[in-house]
């Protein structure tokens, strides 16, 4: 690798470092919201899953890929990944619900 490449490489990697940063705030920013819908959806007897709301995103994320360039299956498995673990968080804030 020359000296120029090698600079590349480090100054891709911080981007790369500054982009993930971001990506964690953004996801933590998105469970917080997520944390206050499963308290309300729990008080309103609402099921922790909502399969239309989650088609109507799907639809949505993989337009946004395609605009993007970004490979609609990765966007919708990424959404799909995200969405599975904040309905096992809706189920506990459920049953926590109920046993009080
Ligand atoms: O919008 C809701 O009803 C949510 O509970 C949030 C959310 C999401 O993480 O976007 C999670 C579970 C539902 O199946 C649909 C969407």
């Amino acid at each position: 690798m020359t000296e120029d490449e090698a600079a590349e490489l480090q100054s891709l990697r911080s981007s790369i470092d500054n982009i993930d940063a971001a990506l964690v705030h953004l996801l933590a920013e998105r469970f917080k919201c997520t944390q206050r819908v499963g308290h309300l959806k729990a008080s309103a007897g609402m099921p922790p899953a909502d399969p239309a709301r989650e088609r109507e995103q799907i639809a949505r994320l993989r337009a946004l890929a395609e605009e993007s360039h970004l490979d609609p299956a990765f966007a919708e498995a990424f959404l799909a990944f995200i969405v599975a673990e904040v309905i096992h968080h809706h189920e506990r804030i459920a049953e926590d619900a109920a046993r009080d």
